[in-house]
């Protein structure tokens, strides 16, 4: 779009002050020959394109665009190079130009003997004069060039923007500042800032000229609270003072400010999205084709469309987070944050904060700043309470309180902010056993085992292990770069018939082990941790004694039986002989198979 149509009105303005003053008929064109703004017999041609009404006139005026070059025609009836229209007896063209590009141009022509004594006689200061008027033009343009930008950027920007005056009144707002405060722009100017937030800081700055940067600020006063909630922000402040720089100075009060503002929630997404996230899981990546997981997998699919407390138990190893993910991306939380808290890995003295964040200056060593805790970094979403049975019973109040209340308190603050976070904790402990042992709340457990989920070990679904073999070796393998096919059949035999006290962990990082040390296309014993090895010969051994046993004991019984004899009593009389009773005589008769007659 031409730009000096985007001040058509100002260019009707300035076309009609210079026919005031001249009383000659003027038009102004844009740069692509189109009169925006013209008077006399000029006015009702805009809009138009010249050509359409002077072709010669347009060719000439093509020059000026061309060469930027103004130029006079004295005697345009008897001009050569310049056919005008019949009633044209004089001219004088002038560029518009902007940043040293010709935008437009004005045009001044003389129909009458005495306009074009007057265009003729003032030549000199008449082009000054015109050139002046197209400077005006040209500054107006820039201007509503530079004001459009900002305007766009101020409304696309995604912090909301406030201007505030001197007396703390709302002058300004973007569009985003009505959608975080839930007003609309025609509510918010003209009123007091300190009367929807009494809680800012802001007149600090219209006092001392000097501003803060992403201070988190908690209107709980605020008349707009939605449901009840404070209003929620890190903002910055800035003043403005009368040089239009932003900076603070000594000597003069500030005329303003300008506020930034973002919702804390969206805050702490980003900061959720770049340091926290989480891989995301799905029940599909849940390996095991047993009853007894497949029956768990469908139980944990019912458990992600509620939003209650769940509790996971099993051995280390058994995939508790894994389901706890599984149940947090498969429900409605799923685009929300997934915070893991690790209960049992962090000291006491610093869980209390990592979990509910502290107030600025709360404690020694504190940041000024404060903190956000990891329930209110989970906030819509869901937190996972890993090792829960390693809090301590300090700890175990406040969560308790949490449950009970779905609110929090910083460390240091005696305010409450209201959460909705699912909390899923996860144990490998006895709890029940701890309750006993007066090292867990009762009241606590109740709270958290709403939907109690136990994850079966490894050797309770032995069926499970060759395919949770076979999916880690094509994993690591195709990590590594190795061509393994799979392993042979002693070693699949060991590996399905070892007891893995370490659950599913315990076995991928055999494998890994396993594939680094292979050198064939399958893995051999060779390639197991000498642990296993060591166990399973064990049992080999174990084996071994027993049949050994077997074969002693089947030849006792039947010298025995042959000295007894086969009726019942006699086999009442070898029990006795034998010093066992008799259910365990004709059990062994049956096991060892011993001949039980003549
Ligand atoms: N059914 C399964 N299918 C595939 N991989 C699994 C399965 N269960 C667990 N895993 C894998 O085993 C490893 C251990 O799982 P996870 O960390 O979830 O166990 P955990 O019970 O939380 O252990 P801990 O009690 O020691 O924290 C992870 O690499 C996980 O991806």
């Amino acid at each position: 779009m031409s730009r000096l149509l985007d001040i058509r009105q100002t260019t009707q303005e300035v076309a009609e002050a210079i026919t005031a003053a001249l009383g000659i008929d003027v038009e102004i064109i844009d740069d692509r020959l189109t009169i925006i703004a013209g008077t006399g017999r000029y006015k009702e041609k805009i809009g138009q394109k010249e050509e359409e009404g002077n072709v010669q006139s347009g060719l000439t005026y093509s020059q000026v665009l061309q060469t930027g070059e103004p130029y006079v025609i004295e005697d345009a009836q008897n001009n050569a190079d310049y056919a005008a229209l019949e009633a044209e007896l004089a001219e004088v063209c002038c560029p518009i130009k902007l940043s040293g590009r010709v935008i437009g141009l004005m045009g001044l022509v003389a129909f009458t003997e005495q306009q074009r004594h007057t265009l003729l006689c003032n030549r000199g200061p008449l082009l000054t004069f015109l050139e002046r008027m197209a400077y005006l033009l040209a500054s107006k343009v820039s201007e509503t060039k530079i004001a459009t930008e900002l305007t766009s950027i101020v409304e696309t920007i995604r912090d909301g923007i406030l201007a505030v005056d001197k007396d703390g009144i709302i002058t300004s707002c973007n569009m985003m500042a009505e959608r975080l405060i839930g007003q609309t722009r025609e509510q918010l100017i003209g009123i007091a800032l300190s009367k929807i937030w009494p809680d800012s800081s802001f007149h600090e700055v219209l006092q001392s000229g000097v501003g803060y940067r992403d201070r988190e600020e908690i209107h709980t006063r605020s008349p707009l609270r939605r449901g009840g909630m404070p209003l929620h922000f890190f903002t910055t402040v800035m003043p403005i003072n009368a040089s239009g720089h932003g900076a603070s100075s000594a000597d003069h009060a500030p005329i303003g400010t300008v506020l930034s503002f973002r919702d804390s929630a969206d805050v702490r997404r980003m900061v959720y999205d770049l340091t926290e996230k989480e891989e995301s899981s799905s029940f599909q990546e849940i390996i095991g084709t047993s009853e007894t997981i497949l029956r768990v997998k469908e139980q944990g699919q019912k458990i992600a469309l509620s939003n209650s407390t769940v509790l996971i138990t099993g051995e280390s190893g058994t995939g508790k987070s894994l389901f706890a993910r599984a149940i947090h991306h498969s429900g409605s939380r799923k685009k929300r944050p997934f915070i893991t808290v690790n209960c049992g890995a962090i000291p006491d003295a610093l869980l209390e904060s990592e979990l509910f964040g502290y107030e600025p200056g709360a404690f020694t060593g504190a940041s000024k700043n404060g903190k956000v805790g990891k329930f209110e970094l989970a906030n819509g979403g869901t937190i996972f309470l890993d090792e829960i049975g390693d809090l301590s019973l300090h700890l175990q109040v406040k969560l308790l309180h949490v449950l009970q209340y779905r609110e929090i308190e910083r460390v240091g603050s005696t305010r409450s902010l209201s959460i909705d976070v699912r909390v899923i904790a996860a144990t490998n402990r006895d709890l029940e056993q701890m309750i006993t042992d007066g090292e867990f709340r009762e009241d606590l457990f109740f709270r958290l085992n709403v939907i109690p989920l136990h994850l079966p070990s490894l050797k309770e679904r032995q069926e499970d292990i060759p395919l949770l073999l076979t999916q880690a070796l094509a994993r690591h393998a195709r990590l590594i770069g190795k061509e393994i096919s799979g392993f042979d059949q002693e070693t699949m035999e060991l590996l399905v018939s070892y007891q893995w006290p370490g659950n599913i962990r315990e076995l991928e990082n055999v494998v890994e082990y396993a594939v680094n040390l292979a050198t064939e296309r399958l893995i051999t014993v060779d390639s197991i941790p000498a642990r296993l090895r060591r166990t399973h010969s064990g049992e080999k051994e174990t084996r071994k004694l027993k049949a050994q046993l077997d074969v002693f004991e089947k030849q006792i019984i039947e010298r025995v039986l042959r000295e007894t004899g086969y009726s019942v009593e006699d086999k009442v009389k070898a029990a006795k002989l034998l010093g066992i009773s008799e259910s365990t005589l004709y059990r062994r008769i049956r096991e060892l198979g011993i001949r039980a007659r003549p």
